[in-house]
């Protein structure tokens, strides 16, 4: 009878409500091993629902990538759970990484190919993605004839283009001008409300989490930690340089200023 308890007392622990899309569950990563081994992340845990947009803020080495390529699957905790209750897994990294010898539309094309998706029905979805972030008619243009920003509106697309449930972001306007970067977070606003994608979102920009975010995971670094999680009440859209952004974005980056003085950067 005490053995079944028990177990009932396990399965009531770590049974996952319909909502949560994610569940990190006591989470660590190291790296290596003996004296020279470094501890990315340690006892991470954070639940995420269905449909919610989670930025993951924190000092650089804090474990923001280590963290989301657990998440993506591309590799394993040392310890804990990974979650991703059956929900089908997306990435989009910082560089568009896109492929020089296919056009705009041929590099939309490579999640729908990968799923044996059909010729035709391939063509549609990939004018309808590049609809999506304003690249209607550009599929036939190389990735050298496009700007950055377009680039990354492609890379956004072919994101989208895999069907995920939960999209991996790492850090995915980093490298664009500001300008370009803001019409690219109302896109993916945008977008992401449209499809109730699930995002978790790396960035080391707090304004950018504060604009994004509806929660912000801050992370402690060396090793990495959940130091605080801010809910982000604000109506959307938001802009990156509204009052209300400003003001939480001081309260988040006091906080950060925190950490990093913690560990010596
Ligand atoms: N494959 C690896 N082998 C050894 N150490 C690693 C590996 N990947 C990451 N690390 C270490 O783990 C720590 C966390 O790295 P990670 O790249 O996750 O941080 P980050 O917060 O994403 O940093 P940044 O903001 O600079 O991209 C760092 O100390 C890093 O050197």
């Amino acid at each position: 009878m005490t053995a079944v308890l028990a177990d009932t007392a396990v399965l009531a622990d770590t049974a996952v409500p319909a909502d949560t899309a994610l569940r990190i569950h006591r989470v660590s990563r190291v790296f290596g091993s003996g004296p020279a081994s470094v501890k990315a992340l340690d006892d991470v845990s954070l639940d995420v629902r269905a449909g919610e947009f989670v930025c993951l803020l924190g000092a650089s080495g804090c474990g923001k990538s280590t963290l989301l390529g657990l998440v993506a699957g591309l590799d394993q905790p040392s310890v804990g759970v990974v979650d991703t209750t059956g929900r089908r897994v997306g990435m989009m990294f910082q560089d568009s990484a896109l492929l020089p010898w296919l056009t705009a539309g041929g590099n939309v094309e490579v999640p729908l190919r990968l799923r044996g998706i059909g010729k035709a029905e391939r063509r549609d979805r990939v004018e309808s993605l590049l609809a999506m972030v304003r690249l209607a008619g550009m599929s036939a243009k190389r990735p050298h004839e496009l700007s950055g920003g377009m680039r990354q509106r492609v890379s956004l697309a072919r994101a989208f283009a895999q069907e995920a449930d939960i999209l991996c972001m790492d850090e995915p306007f980093g490298a664009l001008d500001a300008m370009t970067r803001d019409l690219l977070h109302d896109e993916l606003e945008r977008i992401w409300r449209e499809t109730g994608v699930t995002v978790i979102f790396v960035t080391h920009d707090v304004r950018e989490a504060v604009r994004l975010g509806d929660r912000i995971v801050l992370l402690s670094s060396r090793p990495g930690r959940v130091a605080e999680i801010f809910d982000v009440d604000l109506d959307r859209p938001r802009r990156i340089d509204s009052t209300h952004v400003s003001e939480l974005a001081t309260k988040v980056t006091a906080r950060l200023r925190e950490e990093v003085g913690r560990h010596g950067h």
